[in-house]
């Protein structure tokens, strides 16, 4: 068969999810990959990238509590550390993801996808066999996006390591150099770190300047007590190989030399050569897309995931990809289609409701806007900060717990625009401020949402004291 209602192209996390949801509606489906069905999350980013760091922040866990802390005398287990990462990621076999898309009823094609005209996709096998698919309603590119190398005189020669090299690891080398202060470089940084691996971060701005420049600040401190180097407000400005090490020259006069090099620079979109100029669109873009997905100007195209840049998470592409799944289907089958804001077949919270976690040392747990992000949007805001470790329930999670939460609320609406938490195992904290965020909970009803003594969670009472 090679007609089909909707054709998606990629089969990560985001894929997989707008197959699922556009099947789920009725219409016949086929999804082409041309390498791991479940993507990068499953095989070179999410999944195991947490394996490598969660050993380590366990043992860090019970070293924090005395009593624990003394039942905990070795070392971490490097090699069992790789050979768990190597579980979560099924030693890259994707069968068990196959399996799950067979027995949903949706046709998986191996190969190679690019669209040859309106509603028409070309696969290529790697035995170069060619096969044409058509779509009566709609093709969903879901090809997510890559690392972006910059480009700095000798670094591509310098066979430097990307995010898949840094994930995909089968041992820790003796000595790493991070170029990128962001989310990769932050979380890659924590786990060689605590391998034991020498690390040196270099970053030409702060470390996770995206964030609340306390979480940051908090990072460095935290790296930096797990014996990495961090240099901020520093550029590269060459780099090349000399036998087993990558030197790589620096705008403040020095060199930093290490075994390997990883590029954590960002992301590029994976739309090169998938056939975007043929349809009135330009190889090599990420694509632009409305609040429903679908591309601006081409009515039966879908952007969703990392490749419309909207949000560069797993969990914001799925969200996207269970939206645009229904209102292909909904399209198709001339059903109504919600598509005012909050709308089931809208990504509404793209836009100021985006939660993240980044699993440094400490955690970064955050979702809608930062202050600074508030203020240029022209709210009129009120900051709230406080020290994590005050609360009894951190006090007892951890001897001496330190880390900080702050809240930004809009003053106009008396809600709450955005939430961060830094400090050891703050992850788990942070579903409650999303909702909090997204339901727009006044914040006067947020003061009879009563958190549980002592946990942690009690950091809401504080903040919302500290407001009133
Ligand atoms: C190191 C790292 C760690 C991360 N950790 C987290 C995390 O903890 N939490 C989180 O939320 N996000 C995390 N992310 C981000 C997350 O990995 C991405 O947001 C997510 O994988 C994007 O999913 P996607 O489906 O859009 O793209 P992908 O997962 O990249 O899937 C795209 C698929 O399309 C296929 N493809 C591409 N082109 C074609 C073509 N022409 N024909 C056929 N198939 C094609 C690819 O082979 C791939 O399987 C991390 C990213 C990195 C790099
Ligand atoms: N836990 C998580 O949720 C998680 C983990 C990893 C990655 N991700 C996602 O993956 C995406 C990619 O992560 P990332 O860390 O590569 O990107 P990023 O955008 O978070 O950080 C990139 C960093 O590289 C710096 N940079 C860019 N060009 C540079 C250059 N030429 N020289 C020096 N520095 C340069 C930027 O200033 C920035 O600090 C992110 O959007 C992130 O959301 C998420």
């Amino acid at each position: 068969m090679n007609d089909y209602d909707v054709i998606v192209i990629g089969a990560g996390s985001t894929g997989e999810n707008v197959a699922d949801r556009a099947r789920a509606g009725g219409l016949t489906v086929a999804i082409v990959e041309d390498e791991l069905v479940g993507g990068d999350c499953s095989y070179w980013a999410c999944m195991p990238s947490k394996a490598l760091l969660r050993s380590a922040a366990a043992l860090r866990a019970a070293q924090n509590v005395a009593g624990a802390a003394e039942a905990v005398t070795g070392d971490l287990d490097v090699s069992a550390v790789f050979a768990r990462r190597d579980r979560t990621v099924h030693d890259w076999d994707d069968r068990g993801q196959v399996d799950w898309v067979e027995s949903v009823g949706i046709d998986l094609v191996r190969g190679r996808a690019e669209l040859t005209g309106v509603r028409e996709v070309a696969v290529r096998d790697a035995d170069g066999g060619e096969r044409i698919l058509t779509a009566r309603h709609a093709v969903a590119v879901c090809t997510g996006s890559a690392a972006f190398m910059p480009d700095i005189p000798g670094l591509r020669d310098a066979r430097p390591w990307t995010s898949r090299e840094a994930t995909s690891a089968k041992t820790a080398p003796s000595s790493l150099a991070i170029l990128g202060g962001g989310v990769v470089g932050v979380e890659m940084a924590t786990a060689y770190a605590g391998f034991g691996t020498e690390v040196t971060v270099v970053s030409r701005g702060s470390l996770l300047s995206g964030q609340e420049p306390f979480a940051g600040e908090l990072v460095q401190k935290g790296l930096e007590s797990l014996g990495a180097t961090v240099k901020t407000g520093v550029q590269a400005l060459s780099a090349h190989r000399e036998d087993d090490l990558v030197l790589m020259e620096l705008d403040d006069g020095s060199t930093v030399t290490a075994e390997e090099v990883l590029v954590a620079t960002g992301r590029t979109p994976r739309t090169h050569g998938i056939g975007l100029d043929r349809v009135g669109l330009t190889d090599g873009d990420w694509l632009q897309v409305d609040d429903s997905l679908r591309v601006r100007g081409v009515d039966w195209l879908y952007g969703v995931g990392d490749v419309n840049h909207r949000a560069l998470l797993t969990h914001q592409g799925k969200y996207q990809a269970r939206a645009a799944g229904d209102v292909i289907a909904a399209r198709a089958n001339g059903a109504e289609i919600e598509d005012a804001a909050w709308g089931r077949h809208v990504a509404t919270a793209d836009h100021r409701c985006v939660p993240q976690v980044t699993f440094s040392e400490p955690e970064v747990a955050s979702v809608g806007l930062t202050a600074a992000a508030a203020a240029e949007a022209g709210l009129d805001i009120r900051v709230v900060d406080y020290e994590l470790g005050h609360v009894a329930g951190s006090s007892l999670h951890a001897d001496g717990y330190h880390g900080r939460a702050r809240m930004v609320v809009d003053e106009t609406r008396r809600v709450i625009a955005g939430m961060t938490f830094v400090g050891q195992d703050v992850a788990e904290l942070l579903q409650a401020a999303t909702i909090a965020v997204v339901g727009e909970v006044p914040i006067d009803r947020l003061w009879h949402a009563v958190p549980a003594y002592p946990t942690m969670s009690e950091i809401w009472l504080r903040l919302l004291e500290s407001y009133r």
